[in-house]
């Protein structure tokens, strides 16, 4: 608004053009220069064209909220708005519609300074600032980051040493500051701090976490070789832990607290990773139009043929629990490559080759175990199921140092042991199913939680002397699916 613009409400009582005053005594008037630009008189409100307004949802349902939008015309007693999604809309004087404060109409860097401080206020000003790519704002110490599915040239060395020592608001909204303040808190007061990242699944998460490490490992350190390893931790534990999924090709699917340790100096000295809730259900079956583990679908791609012949591995195509969600390619990603990528992370997290090959024998076994089938049976009179063809439940007996026979009938019977006695009881196809797919499951679930500490006996070092940190919490993204798991 310019400075000479006046802000009036007055009441509809003394009403006429010249002094238009409108009933509602929230509604608020722009003097601009000489007068007032009228437009329409829309349900007592006097509406000026060039003015921004709320229209409030028609139906008042959940999550329906009201949106923006700025007066272009008038006629009879209708106005014409296009709205915040470039819509055009007549409006009549039976639309509820409101003023709107000048802080929502240009936008602010802090929310807290909004005028209208409410949900559509919010989404406002986020996609105001969002059209003009500018994805941060702040919400006090809070900062809200929305996607910008984009390379922006706001990460770049320049702008890490901008952001270095400078109080938040100093500089527009940035992640950086966030990391800055979080940096310059543990040093001034020497008090561990801890950054929080929320927010849906594929919001940016997971990115904004990389960037804070990145940001800390450049203004604390010495581009250490511990530096490096923190770093390389991500490719591994996204290869493990992250997949394609409907909204999101990088979605991780557990939690991850990182603690990264500071000494006296402000300089890293180590690390330590917490894994939560690895979403195991993805390992036996997948959404439409989703995937596996990207690691699976790396090591086909990306192994040699004579490692495939030793694993006796074929196409992703092959494998049950890998054409699940009915797609094995993902748009953007060089599954070959990012083996490689891979390797050489778990190389540098002191991974030796015989751990990385442990690890790709378990990886196959798995996919072997999942084309494993069953015929239906009867024993005793009881539904029972045998395997139908023992080639895959011998291979996977070999990859996992068992015998056939015994693997076999650990995925067709049950044994209790009750009062001094074992029973073992036969499992019909469906229980037999259950049973291999809870196997594979606990395979994969303890080789998540034996790779996260093996990189953590790579970066962690025992407290000796002064040491402060600084936590960062990634959770998994919200999701609200037709069948929630
Ligand atoms: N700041 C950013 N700049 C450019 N691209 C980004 C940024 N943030 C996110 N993206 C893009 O969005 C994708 C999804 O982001 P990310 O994986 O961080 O989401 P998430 O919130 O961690 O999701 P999930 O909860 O499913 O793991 C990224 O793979 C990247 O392509």
């Amino acid at each position: 608004m310019a400075k000479d613009d006046t802000v009036r409400s007055v009441q509809s009582s003394q009403a006429d053009d010249d002094d238009p005053s409108p009933l509602d005594p929230q509604t608020q008037l722009y003097r601009h220069g000489d007068g007032y630009e009228i437009v329409e008189r829309v349900a007592n409100k006097i509406i000026i064209k060039g003015d921004y307004i709320w229209i409030e949802p028609a139906a008042r349902r959940e999550f329906d909220v009201a949106i923006g939008a700025r007066v272009v015309s008038a006629e009879g007693r209708r106005i014409q708005v296009v709205d915040d999604d470039e819509k055009e809309q007549w409006l009549t004087p039976e639309r509820r519609i409101k003023a709107m404060h000048p802080t929502s109409v240009q936008g602010v860097e802090d929310m807290i300074s909004l005028g209208d401080l409410h949900e559509a206020g919010i989404l406002r000003n986020l996609l105001i600032r969002y059209n003009e790519n500018l994805i941060y704002t702040y919400t006090g110490s809070i900062l809200v980051a929305v996607n910008p599915y984009q390379i922006l040239p706001i990460y770049t060395a320049e702008q890490i040493k901008l952001y270095r020592d400078k109080k938040i608001g100093e500089l527009p909204p940035h992640i950086f500051a966030i990391g800055d303040n979080c940096y310059a808190n543990m040093k001034r007061q020497k008090t561990d701090q801890c950054i929080v990242i929320s927010g849906e699944s594929g919001a940016g998460k997971t990115e904004s976490t990389k960037l804070i490490l990145q940001y800390l490992a450049a203004i604390s350190g010495k581009h250490s070789w511990i530096e490096q390893q923190i770093l390389e931790a991500n490719p591994i534990l996204e290869a493990f832990g992250n997949a394609k999924t409907i909204r999101n090709d990088n979605s991780s699917r557990f939690g991850k607290y990182i603690d990264i340790h500071f000494n006296d100096q402000g300089t890293i000295e180590g690390a330590r990773i917490e894994q939560y809730l690895l979403e195991k259900s993805r390992i036996v079956s997948q959404n439409s139009d989703e995937r596996n583990y990207h690691v699976f679908y790396c090591m086909l791609a990306g192994m040699t043929k004579e490692q495939k012949q030793q694993l006796e591995l074929q196409a992703p195509t092959q494998y049950r629990y890998l054409t699940g969600g009915g797609t094995i390619t993902c748009e953007g990603r060089d599954d070959a490559a990012e083996f490689a990528d891979i390797r050489s992370a778990m190389k540098v997290l002191m991974f030796s080759d015989t751990d990385i090959w442990e690890v790709l024998k378990l990886l196959a076994a798995i996919l072997h175990m999942g084309n494993i089938k069953f015929d239906p049976t009867v024993v005793d009179n009881i539904d029972s199921s045998e395997v139908r063809d023992m080639t895959n439940v011998n291979r996977c007996a070999k990859l996992l140092g068992a015998g056939g026979q015994a693997l076999g009938m650990a995925i067709t019977s049950r044994t209790i042991f009750a009062q001094g006695e074992t029973v073992r009881s036969l499992l019909s196809v469906d229980q037999a199913m259950d049973v291999r797919d809870a196997f594979c499951k606990g395979i994969y679930g303890r080789l998540f939680v034996w790779i996260v500490s093996k990189i953590n006996s790579a970066i962690y070092r025992p407290k000796k002397t002064f040491r402060s940190c600084i936590g960062v919490l990634d959770i998994f993204g919200f999701e609200n699916f037709r069948t929630n798991r």
